[in-house]
């Protein structure tokens, strides 16, 4: 994974929260509120299921490529990062789903 490219989306899209909502469709998106992001999610994951049960690989590419950018979009809304997720990720690293899904139920 090309770790700078996903901060500079990430700079990309924190400078649009504040943008003219005509100067592009994040700042549009962003605009609408947490709302239009979450639907759009939903969309993209929808869309998504469609491409892994018809198990065509570019289209799975493309319809992940979607959910991971509106994730992206809604972190960004908060005022997060793709590295407050890769933190999460490291966090993680090493510790084993059994592990945690204890955690998760403790
Ligand atoms: N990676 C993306 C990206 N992936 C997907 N999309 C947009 O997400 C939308 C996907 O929604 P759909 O597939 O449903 O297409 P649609 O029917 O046109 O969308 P809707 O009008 O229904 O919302 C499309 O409009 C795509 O253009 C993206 N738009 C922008 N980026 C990146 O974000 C940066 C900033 O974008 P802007 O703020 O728009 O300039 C760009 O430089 C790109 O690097």
């Amino acid at each position: 994974m090309n770790i700078d490219l996903l901060h500079r989306l990430s700079e990309t899209l924190s400078s649009r929260r504040n943008a003219d909502p005509e100067s592009s469709y994040t700042a549009q998106l962003m605009a609408k509120g947490p709302d239009a992001i979450l639907k759009k999610i939903g969309e993209e994951c929808a869309e998504l299921i469609m491409a892994g049960k018809e198990g065509n690989r570019l289209h799975v590419v493309w319809e992940s490529t979607d959910v991971l950018f509106h994730t992206m979009v809604l972190l960004a809304y908060y005022g997060l990062s793709i590295e407050d997720v890769l933190q999460e990720m490291r966090r993680r690293e090493g510790i084993s789903g059994i592990d945690e899904k204890k955690a998760r139920s403790a």
